[in-house]
């Protein structure tokens, strides 16, 4: 490969500090590669001495094979790619073993987990049970507090949580780690921050270990991850950073470009250098995603550009709906090189009806989401009960679970007076035998169950339809869904979807079966890399493809209706990560971009993603 100017110009960069800002594309990884190969191979510096950060565990990998393939001479064992966390593990295990304190890390599912202790502290505060969405938010938070380094009086001044007790659940969560020497990942930055200020010893130590620092996707890191990393270069500030600010997706997280948009303020004998061509895509990817991004106004100005030539346009479908769109995706793929492919989407829901459809007909994908929250979401399982209980209307247990989530006025005394009569009645009898049953209501009961009777018949796709709207559970979600802290469209997308997997389902064991074989499918294809990458643009980030399709583009998903909200109240911040996270997706194509909109979704009229019409305009 030859390298550019600019490209050699960065390279050759050996002292003080410098960031490379550049656009997708531009070769900001190669650069990292061979920035490492002249560092041992021209000035002789020790592997050892070098640290390479990298945002995710996959892009370390990627960066120590790229490294591999490219200089198969140089033995890649000592140099050292890695993320920040796993960078701050090391360091925080040496401390603890120095001061014998045995930490434990509590982000998996063994022993103490982060998320039963938050969920007990929020129970305990509040009496009430978390939501999943919350409980997600409330882990959110707590992250960016950190990750930002501000005190939780501050981050409730600036921002407002929809979290009761939110301010009490946090310094409760935080001392408790504390007292048990428990860690979370936010952790693992905040108590290396605090070992590297209290211990001078090993501070010094790292920093003469670590004479060189290089980090790449500079535009994620966090404002607590870029001060433990300057505090180790100081004071040579051998760092150089290479980054684009226009792909900063994680501000949700404590991302913080603006770390990056004051950098000459920070080091004064900083070296900025700009790479703005892309060698990736077509120009015609290229021209488009450069008029897209200028739209935002928090960046540094860049003009990307590329002497790549003009293949085919950006294409643009647009469908009536999501099994035209399936339709569309399964033919188109038939004359695609499938692992040079990439399905990506806003949200990983999108995944269940992909891999549904994609396995339905014989195409290999593979996907890095793991854990897919649907397969345990309270919807299917509240779904699952219902059924159940039609089957077996005798089981009291069962009822007492969904009673109060669909018409009928149940109430907890009619359900406690039910478990006090024989076992065996259908519970529906033993209800209407509720002393001073009012008449209207007896008869309410009685026709519950006929319904239930009649559901017991239906095959599964029926059954869910009769449940959403004969017994009013989809009432039920919508009234509940904003007292719950759920977006409706939310739940009602995963009704749908739901309904689509158990098409072709007679029996429940059949749609449970059929739900077992999509998650361990799920689980599975994440080991291999064979077929179509299915993915959420933030896990495709410094991917890239022949072919990319980004489908399910809606306005309200893509983007968000909270960010949509947002800027109609004159708050840009969101909406301009929305753009920049719809631009991360359409710079992974090299060659055929297509953008898939449609008109209906679940049998509600959509509009098509306000990002997708300013595309067709420009
Ligand atoms: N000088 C060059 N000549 C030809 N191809 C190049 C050159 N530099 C980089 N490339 C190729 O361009 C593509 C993009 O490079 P790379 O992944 O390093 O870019 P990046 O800036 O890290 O991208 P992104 O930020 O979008 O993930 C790769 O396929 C790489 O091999």
């Amino acid at each position: 490969m030859l390298l550019s100017t600019e490209q050699s110009n960065a390279i050759s960069h050996i002292e003080n500090p410098a960031l490379v800002l550049a656009v997708p594309g531009a070769g900001k990884t190669t650069v990292l590669i061979h920035r490492t190969y002249n560092l041992i191979e021209n000035l002789k510096i020790n592997p050892l001495n070098i640290l390479s950060i990298t945002f995710s565990k996959a892009s370390a990998l990627d960066m120590k094979n790229r490294f591999t393939r490219v200089f198969p001479n140089i033995n890649s064992k000592d140099i050292h790619f890695s993320t920040i966390h796993a960078f701050c593990y090391r360091l925080i295990s040496e401390y603890s073993y120095k001061n014998n304190i045995k930490y434990h890390l509590i982000e998996d599912n063994s022993g103490v987990n982060k998320f039963v202790l938050l969920k007990n502290l929020y129970l305990h505060l509040n009496k009430s049970y978390i939501t999943e969405e919350k409980l997600e938010s409330l882990i959110n938070s707590i992250g960016y507090i950190k990750n930002m380094m501000l005190s939780v009086d501050e981050f409730l001044k600036e921002y407002k949580i929809d979290i009761a007790n939110f301010k009490t659940i946090f310094n409760k969560y935080e001392s408790y780690k504390r007292e048990n020497s428990l860690l979370d990942f936010d952790d693992m930055l905040s108590i290396s921050w605090e070992i590297l200020n209290r211990d001078t010893y090993l501070l010094n130590k790292y920093r003469e270990k670590y004479k060189f620092i290089q980090v790449d996707e500079g535009q994620d890191t966090s404002k607590l991850q870029l001060e433990i990393i300057k505090l180790i270069a100081f004071p040579k500030n051998n760092l150089f950073i290479v980054a684009d600010d226009d792909q900063s997706i994680y501000g949700f997280r404590g991302a913080y470009p603006r770390g990056l948009l004051d950098f000459n303020k920070q080091f004064k004998d900083g070296k900025i250098f700009f790479m703005e061509e892309n060698y990736r895509s077509s120009s015609n990817i290229v021209t488009i995603c450069n008029k897209f991004i200028k739209t935002n106004s928090l960046r540094y100005q860049k003009n990307i550009f590329t002497l790549n030539p003009n293949m085919e346009p950006i294409n643009i479908v647009k469908v009536k709906t999501l099994g035209d769109e399936y339709d569309y995706l399964i033919n188109d793929l038939k004359d695609k090189d499938l692992t040079n492919t990439s399905i990506l989407y806003r949200n990983n829901l999108s995944s269940i009806g992909l891999m549904e459809v994609l396995s339905k007909n014989n195409i290999p994908f593979f996907t890095q989401d793991k854990k897919l929250k649907f397969f345990n979401h309270w919807v299917i399982k509240d779904i699952i009960d219902f059924i159940s209980f039609s089957k077996d209307p005798e089981d009291i247990t069962l009822f007492e679970k969904f009673y109060y989530k669909m018409k009928g006025y149940i109430s907890k005394k009619q359900i406690n007076y039910a478990k006090t009569l024989h076992k065996d009645f259908n519970v529906f009898d033993r209800i209407m035998d509720f002393p001073d049953i009012k008449q209207y209501h007896k008869r309410n009961i009685r026709n519950l169950k006929i319904d239930f009777k009649k559901l017991s018949n239906l095959n599964v796709e029926d059954a869910i339809f009769f449940i959403e709207h004969n017994l009013e559970y989809g009432a039920y979600l919508k009234d509940n869904s904003i007292k719950f802290g759920y977006v409706y469209d939310n739940l009602s997308t995963l009704l749908f979807y739901l309904k689509m997997i158990s098409a072709g389902c007679n029996t429940l064991d059949e749609l449970i079966k059929k739900l077992d074989f999509l998650e361990e499918l799920c689980k599975d294809s994440h080991k291999g890399r064979e077929g179509v990458n299915l993915s959420t643009i933030h896990g495709a980030k410094g991917l890239e493809f022949e072919n990319v399709y980004m489908v399910d583009l809606i306005d309200g998903d893509f983007p968000s209706a909270n960010s949509i909200d947002d800027f109609k109240n004159g708050k840009i911040d969101n909406l301009e990560e929305e753009r920049r996270l719809f631009y991360v997706g359409m710079t992974r194509a090299k060659k055929h971009l297509t953008l898939i909109t449609m008109k209906s979704i679940n049998g509600n009229i959509k509009e098509p993603s306000r990002f997708v019409t300013e595309l067709e305009n420009l």
